[in-house]
């Protein structure tokens, strides 16, 4: 293994960079040669790689973002543009390539690896939707960013007596919205993998108040409807709760990786390098137990990530 390329495709994700400089550092440990890839997919195809060395990655490891750029590249979903990148590769005698990213940039990565080239995935995106790994890089971050702003949502909302839904990132899954719910307290977690029940949302609501209580806390993930969306059925069934929504969108998104985030990414980039070394490609570095495990990257997707049970049953125990 003499020259290895790394790139950064989907969401970015608080801890990306943590994990370029593990790579390029890990990399230069075992004297092997590290290109980094411009704007992931897009960069590949288009062959904008630059040699990193070990003083390029200095002091990235704090910053939000990726220093490489990223994209969602619909010219990678085509055969064509598989095989120009496939080919910027082999130009430049590329023995490894390292994918950072989350579900889908995984897909794309095993595209490749079928092609012959050597890869390895690092799990990295707010959503924590990657199956065969405790957590993604970043997920960390976005919550205490979500669970920030509810914080300060439940001083006003309490001091004003109002109902709020917060409407946080995943659209196709809930793990921000249910851990926020439980770490920030919330009455209700409305989450893509949950049937929606109008219903026993406001028989929930109701309570609540006949118990006393003045303000409540909803948690919507956005895969299921906007905040606005929700609020409008909330006027139609129970006219006497009128909502106000709070949309985080991309602030949960950036900022600098959290100190678990700035581990993990460090743990999975120094991984990812010792994967390759070994001879352990078409797999991502996954967390198991707290230890760094290769995952075949099918497994990654086609086992559907489960949200904790335990943790859906205590937003419906503790918010009464
Ligand atoms: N089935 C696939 N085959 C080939 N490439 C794919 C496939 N699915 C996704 N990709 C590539 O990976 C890119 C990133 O995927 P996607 O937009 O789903 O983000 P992601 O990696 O899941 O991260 P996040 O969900 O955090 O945004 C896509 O834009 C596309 O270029
Ligand atoms: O606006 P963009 O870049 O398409 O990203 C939005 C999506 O990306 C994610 O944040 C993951 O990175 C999803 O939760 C969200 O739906
Ligand atoms: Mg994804």
């Amino acid at each position: 293994m003499k020259r290895i390329a790394v790139l950064t495709s989907g969401g970015d994700a608080p801890g990306m960079n943590a994990a370029i400089r593990a790579v390029v550092r890990c990399a230069a440990y075992h004297d092997i040669k590290c290109l980094g890839v411009a704007q992931g997919y897009e960069g590949l195809i288009d062959g904008i790689f630059r040699k990193i060395e070990v003083r390029d990655v200095g002091s990235i490891i704090q910053r939000g973002g990726t220093v490489l750029r990223t994209s969602r590249s619909e010219r990678f979903l085509t055969e064509e543009g598989r095989k120009k990148a496939r080919q910027q590769c082999d130009d430049r005698n590329i023995d490894g390539l390292i994918v950072i990213g989350g579900d889908g940039s995984f897909r794309g990565a095993w595209e490749l690896q079928k092609m012959g080239l050597p890869v390895v995935g690092i799990p990295a995106t707010i959503d924590n939707d990657v199956n065969g790994t405790d957590m993604t890089i970043g997920f960390d971050t976005a919550l205490n960013t979500a669970l920030d702003a509810v914080r300060r949502l439940r001083d006003t909302a309490h001091s004003h007596d109002k109902l709020f839904i917060v409407e946080v990132m995943g659209r196709h899954c809930g793990f921000i919205a249910l851990q926020t719910a439980v770490a920030g307290g919330a009455e209700f977690a409305v989450l893509p993998e949950i049937p929606f029940d109008i219903g026993a949302l406001c028989k929930k609501l109701k309570a609540s108040r006949l118990s006393g209580k003045n303000y409540s806390l909803i948690i919507l993930a956005e895969g299921v409807m906007s905040g606005y969306e929700l609020q409008k059925k909330l006027a139609e069934q129970a006219p006497g709760y009128k909502a106000t929504v709070t949309v985080l969108g991309h602030i949960q998104r950036g900022g600098a990786p959290s100190s678990y985030d700035a581990t993990i990414a460090t743990r999975m980039g120094a991984y990812a390098v010792n994967c390759l070394l070994e001879g352990k490609h078409g797999v991502m570095t996954g967390l198991v137990n707290g230890h760094m495990t290769p995952v075949p990257l099918p497994n990654t997707w086609e086992v559907k990530k489960r949200l904790n049970p335990e943790l859906l049953e205590l937003v419906k125990e503790l918010s009464i």
